[in-house]
């Protein structure tokens, strides 16, 4: 008897059912309508044709609550046409309100499409749309296709995974996988099948063991698994081995000898906004030195996913990761945010993406609040003011449960801070106050309790879940961690060969990436995310990833912004804008730093003190040697005296300006780094060193000054002597900031510091004097600060002495022959030319001009270091 219709099945583009997976041949099979029924013919598939889970080789009579598989596992869709009657509900998606799912995107038409779910999967339909929806790739276009929840639908150039839109449904209506099973309902997260009567669901049935099953969801998924029941957990009449299989309502789920209709229920959370970005790398390669560390890394981050980075260590995944979120240039390939290059675009699209970085990016001196407070000053988009940030801060502190800590310092635990969980938490809350669509994170469970790590990833996993894309490497998560990411990306590396890492895997998580890397099944113990590190050395990283490509569709790239870019173009600032917004970061910074000091007690307390203990040591030791006249000494006594009394002050001046600043920059690395990408500008931030550095300095200089010229009787005015004083402690800011900027450690900085004090001694001019230097290195000293300074003050001080003459006997070796051998004959026998008007002046103007240079060199470092 002929068929009423007939249609191929395959991954042929020219078949009537197009099923595009590795496992489904061209053309894999023919579904007949006969009558009221319907029949199925295996076209001599690779994989086989399966009728509930028994393959078939002959033409075999079906319905349509029958489980029909192609190759391995992949249902058969059934004609939509055939399926409309059967379809147990449709999911609306579009821009409009009313939508089951609403994409409020502009690429989105009102009402876009909608999947239709029947007993046998699921099949989208575009309605028309402005933009049309594709599958997989953003050039594919269809008007309807069986869906899968591995497939990724682009509505116009907005990616969003099926996964997401198939767990958005409204509960099917009837009963599913035929009336006369019983329901299973997944409501809760998870859930333990099992005659025990700790079980979720106690089934008390002599073929059902004590815990025989779990069903979870998890990604927008939901899984099935055996427990190492004595009679078999069954999906669609096939046994379960040991991994978890994906469970979608109607299938029906067999323990021991019952059977039931699974019923899975759906997270509401999802059903409003799945997600505003796609994060895209294209063909990412990174050089690093002379090494290529990761090469042809292609991937696509959709919305509202959870995805995991894995790799053994030194693979490069907080190479890409950085690459990622804008920090590191590629040196191939692109990497794009909702189709806008992080690269190109210096600030927009890098500062949608919340990035929070392996190292803290907080100040531990300052509280939990204090240090919300300050970046939510620092980072809010468009200048938040105060009440908004405080909002926005409490908010997140009570969504991450950090409220009670607020007034907390945040570390080290060990010293009554917060403990490591809360640290991470802390992190993260700073990149919540801008809200941020997209999330990256660098290991936030590294050095995590196992709980404190699980918290971190439901944590993560709700963010995901309200419509963020978050990516985060991670090592060797436990089990319940992993089950939360929706796909999991895997580089790997040789270890010693010198090749990039590669991608070997990115896609579904659990259990996908076990099944692909194929882990050793021993009986009775649970897979575990270990055993995929495992795998990585039985092959080459090649190999890995060669296969990988093999396995899926190449990756296609939208060629169009896709989706909203990540700041709608609104006016461009003026000039006026942007010093007020220079002036409000510059002001921020101030009292941040202002914060930190006086939470820093003891270091600013050594800071304070230093200027009176140096001032008291300089007066014991030179004594009142400098009032010549009072204590009747020798001539070359009292030189000696002011000459050294004045360089040692200069000198002074400069180290405790150098001495402050050295850790500055240095020991706040990261979080600079991480505000700069965030916006913070270079300008307010050096400009706020210099204000809190440069008030310490002025005080500093005023008791230094007080002190010793009380003291040890200098005569010099106190007016040009306190100003060249300043002048010298800030060059001494600036040689620490630039030591600062320059270290990549506070270890380096401080090792580098005899390195600029013995040159600042011994070209000073007063251990020896300038003009018996030999050529070069007179010449190379008028580039040393100090010398500069004891200039200054030596000709000052000369200035108030025209008189004093001492005992004819004295003689002072190289003074020119002559009556006067006044301490003047001493400023002029070291800084010939030079009188007391000239002095001063010529070291304030060589001062400065250091000053200004100093400036820009710690701009340059700190620049070139932006994209390091
Ligand atoms: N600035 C740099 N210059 C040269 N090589 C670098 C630089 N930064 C990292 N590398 C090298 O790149 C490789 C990858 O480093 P990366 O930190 O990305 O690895 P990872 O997978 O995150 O490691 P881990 O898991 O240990 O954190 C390492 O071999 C590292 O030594």
């Amino acid at each position: 008897m002929a068929p009423d219709r007939s249609w191929i099945i395959g991954a042929d583009p020219g078949c009537d059912l197009v099923v595009d997976r590795p496992t489904v041949s061209g053309r894999h099979c023919r579904l007949e309508r006969i009558g009221g029924g319907y029949r199925v013919e295996d076209l001599g598939s690779t994989n086989g044709t399966f009728v509930n889970g028994r393959l078939i080789n002959r033409l075999t009579p079906v319905s349509m609550p029958d489980a029909i598989t192609l190759g391995l596992g992949v249902p058969m869709p059934w004609p939509v046409d055939e399926r409309e009657d059967d379809a147990r509900s449709v999911i609306r998606i579009g821009r409009d309100p009313d939508n089951d799912v609403v994409l409020d995107e502009a690429v989105v038409s009102g009402r876009h499409a909608r999947i239709l779910l029947g007993g046998r999967g699921a099949v989208i339909e575009d309605l028309g749309s402005s933009n049309g929806t594709s599958l997989n790739a953003p050039g594919r276009r269809i008007d309807r296709a069986p869906l899968s929840a591995s497939d990724v639908v682009y509505f116009g150039s907005l990616a969003v995974p099926a996964a997401r839109l198939l767990s958005s449904g409204p509960p099917p209506i009837g009963e599913p996988g035929g009336a006369d099973r019983p329901r299973l309902t997944l409501s809760a997260p998870a859930m333990v099948l099992g005659r025990g009567s700790d079980c979720d669901r106690v089934l008390d049935e002599p073929t059902i063991s004590e815990h025989h099953a779990r069903i979870w969801r998890s990604g927008g998924s939901a899984y099935l698994e055996d427990l190492g029941s004595s009679n078999g957990t069954f999906l669609n009449g096939r046994r379960l081995g040991r991994r978890p299989v994906t469970v979608r309502t109607g299938d029906v789920i067999g323990l021991g000898s019952c059977e039931f209709a699974a019923s899975i229920e759906h997270d509401p959370a999802r059903r409003s906004s799945p997600g505003r970005v796609v994060v895209e790398a294209r063909g990412v390669g990174v050089d690093l030195g002379r090494s290529t560390v990761i090469d042809g890394v292609s991937m696509r981050l959709g919305p509202s996913a959870l995805v995991g980075l894995m790799g053994p260590s030194g693979s490069g995944k907080t190479t890409l990761l950085r690459a990622l979120v804008g920090d590191t240039r590629p040196s191939r390939g692109a990497v794009l945010y909702n189709g806008v290059d992080v690269h190109e675009h210096d600030g927009g699209a890098r500062r949608g993406i919340g990035y929070v970085p392996q190292d803290d990016v907080v100040h531990r001196e300052l509280t939990v609040g204090q240090a919300l407070r300050f970046s939510g000053r620092l980072r809010m988009p468009g200048g938040a003011n105060g009440p908004e940030v405080e909002r926005r801060v409490r908010s997140v502190l009570g969504r991450l449960g950090l409220s009670d800590t607020e007034r907390v310092p945040i570390g080290p635990a060990e010293g009554g801070g917060i403990s490591g969980g809360q640290r991470k938490r802390v992190n993260l809350a700073i990149e919540l106050l801008a809200d941020p669509a997209a999330l990256m994170l660098d290991e936030p469970t590294s050095g995590l309790s196992s709980e404190d790590a699980l918290m971190v990833m439901r944590l993560l996993r709700r963010l995901a879940d309200e419509g963020r894309t978050v990516f985060l490497t991670i090592h060797q998560p436990g089990l319940d961690a992993f089950r939360l990411l929706d796909d999991l990306a895997v580089i790997a590396r040789d270890a010693g060969s010198g090749r990039p890492g590669r991608l070997a895997y990115y896609g579904p998580a659990y259990p996908g990436a076990l099944e692909f890397f194929e882990p050793d099944a021993k009986p009775g113990v649970p897979p575990s995310s270990d055993e995929i590190l495992r795998a990585l050395p039985r092959q080459p990283a090649d190999a890995w990833a060669d296969r990988f490509a093999r396995s899926v569709p190449p990756v296609e790239f939208a060629s169009s912004p896709s989706g909203r870019p990540p700041e709608p173009p609104g006016v461009p600032p003026t000039a006026a804008d942007r010093l007020r917004h220079a002036a409000s970061q510059w002001y921020t910074l101030v009292c941040r730093n202002l914060a930190i000091k006086a939470a820093d007690r003891g270091n600013t307390l050594a800071l304070l003190t230093q200027a009176p203990v140096i001032a008291i040591l300089i007066v014991l030791v030179f004594g009142r040697g400098a009032a010549a006249e009072t204590t009747g000494e020798s001539w070359p006594e009292v030189s000696k005296m002011v000459g050294s009394t004045t360089f040692v002050l200069g000198l002074s001046a400069l180290w405790f300006g150098c001495s402050g600043a050295i850790r500055e920059i240095v020991g706040e690395r990261a979080v600079y780094r991480r505000e700069r990408m965030s916006g913070l500008g270079l300008g307010p931030y050096l400009a706020s060193k210099f204000t809190v550095l440069g008030a310490i300095g002025l005080v500093q200089s005023v008791v230094l000054l007080a002190v010793v010229h009380a003291g040890s009787g200098l005569r010099g005015p106190l007016l040009p002597m306190f100003g060249l004083l300043l002048l010298s402690a800030l060059v001494g800011v600036a040689i620490g900031l630039a030591i600062s900027a320059a270290s990549r450690t506070t270890e380096v900085a401080i090792a580098l510091v005899p390195l600029i004090l013995l040159p600042l001694l011994l070209l000073g001019g007063s251990l020896r004097p300038r003009h018996d230097l030999p050529t070069p290195i007179r010449q190379a000293s008028d580039l040393i600060p100090a010398r500069w300074a004891y200039e200054g003050l030596l000709t000052l001080e000369a200035g108030r002495r025209p008189t004093w003459r001492p005992p004819a006997s004295v003689d002072l070796p190289g003074r020119r022959p002559g009556p006067t051998p006044e301490i003047r004959d001493m400023a002029e026998h070291s800084f010939p030319g030079r009188t007391e008007r000239m002095g001063p002046r010529a070291s304030a103007l060589a001062l400065a001009t250091m000053l200004v240079a100093l400036c820009g060199l710690i701009a340059l470092i700190l620049r070139s270091r932006d994209g390091a």
